[in-house]
């Protein structure tokens, strides 16, 4: 029988069932996901797409199987640090599920760049588009069986990681910061961010944390380090690690070869490791993993002690 509505209580009707669809999809993607992290951090600009990618790749390098989800909607970077513009084209959809990107046979990517024909395009949104294109980044994905999927939010407390708070409820907190006040005092404010939509907090990685001499490898301290440190001990949070400066990790970056992907040595390939060993206990999968080689640990003859060495070469 029609009622008073004219049709639109039908339209209501049909939104109200794709809603409750889409949230049946969700859980069930969400069910073969063991360990759900969210990468974020107070300020821009402090190394969360680097973290993301590194603490992904060195995940799967151990043998697990991990997803990395790029929500940086205005500023998805991505598949530009792991060079996967080549395999930018949306993929056919596989029994209504749409494949992630596929960096290697354990590690899944997706991101907002898969949908933008031109890479250099603005994107301009609103929040009800965003966190209806993170829902379906869960919902339409075909992610399978994970161990950790890793997400890489823009920074502040804005639509993106609120909409991963809210889609992904036993998402966990990575925090990222630098050692400098500024970015500490920033920092303070997504871990408030995590406690009112109560997020649990994983932990604190202090990143640039410390120079890495280019010359002789060893890590000098020409700004300040310990600040994120501290401000974990502060508030009772567990310090994932500190990775130091490295020019490296920039040309890593640019060149689409992420960090950890090289065989270099250097105490930043070091602590990279160790911040996803930290990780790994912190939130361990269930199976075991199967062990991949991972890159070996770094030890420098030269004593560059405040910037004064003389061993290499310019
Ligand atoms: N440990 C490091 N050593 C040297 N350079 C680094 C390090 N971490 C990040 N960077 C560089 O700093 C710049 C910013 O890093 P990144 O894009 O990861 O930050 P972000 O927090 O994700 O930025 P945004 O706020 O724009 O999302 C990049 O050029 C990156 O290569």
């Amino acid at each position: 029988m029609a009622g008073s509505c004219g049709g639109s209580c039908g339209t209501a009707e049909a939104q109200q069932a794709a809603a409750a669809q889409q949230e049946l999809a969700i859980k069930k993607s969400l069910g073969k996901i063991k360990n759900k992290i969210l990468v974020m951090s107070g300020k821009g600009g402090v190394g969360k797409s680097t973290v993301s990618v590194n603490l992904a790749l060195g995940l799967a390098k151990q043998g697990y199987q991990v997803g990395l989800m790029d929500v940086d909607i205005h500023g998805p970077d991505v598949v530009r640090m792991l060079d996967l513009k080549g395999t930018i084209e949306p993929p056919a959809t596989e029994g209504g599920l749409v494949p992630p990107l596929k960096y290697s046979d354990n590690l899944k990517v997706v991101s907002l760049e898969y949908m933008m024909r031109d890479r250099d395009e603005a994107i301009i949104w609103r929040g009800p588009l965003k966190i209806q294109a993170i829902r379906q980044f869960v919902s339409d994905m075909d992610w399978g069986e994970l161990d950790y999927l890793v997400i890489d939010a823009p920074p502040g407390t804005g639509d993106e990681p609120l909409s991963v708070a809210q889609t992904i409820p036993n998402v966990k907190a990575v925090v990222v910061t630098t050692p400098q006040q500024v970015a500490l005092a920033d920092v303070r404010k997504s871990i408030n961010f995590c406690k009112t939509v109560k997020v649990e907090i994983a932990g604190v990685i202090e990143n640039m944390s410390g120079f890495v001499c280019p010359h002789c490898n060893e890590t000098v301290d020409i700004f300040k380090s310990g600040g994120g440190e501290q401000l974990a001990r502060d508030l009772e949070l567990p310090f994932l690690g500190r990775i130091p400066m490295d020019p490296k990790v920039v040309m890593a970056g640019d060149d689409g070869k992420p960090y950890l992907s090289s065989d270099a040595d250097s105490p930043a390939i070091t602590a990279f490791g160790k911040v996803v060993k930290s990780v790994e206990l912190r939130l361990p999968p269930v199976a075991e993993p199967v062990p991949l080689q991972m890159a070996s640990t770094a030890t420098s003859s030269c004593a560059c002690s405040g910037g004064s060495c003389s061993s290499g070469s310019n």
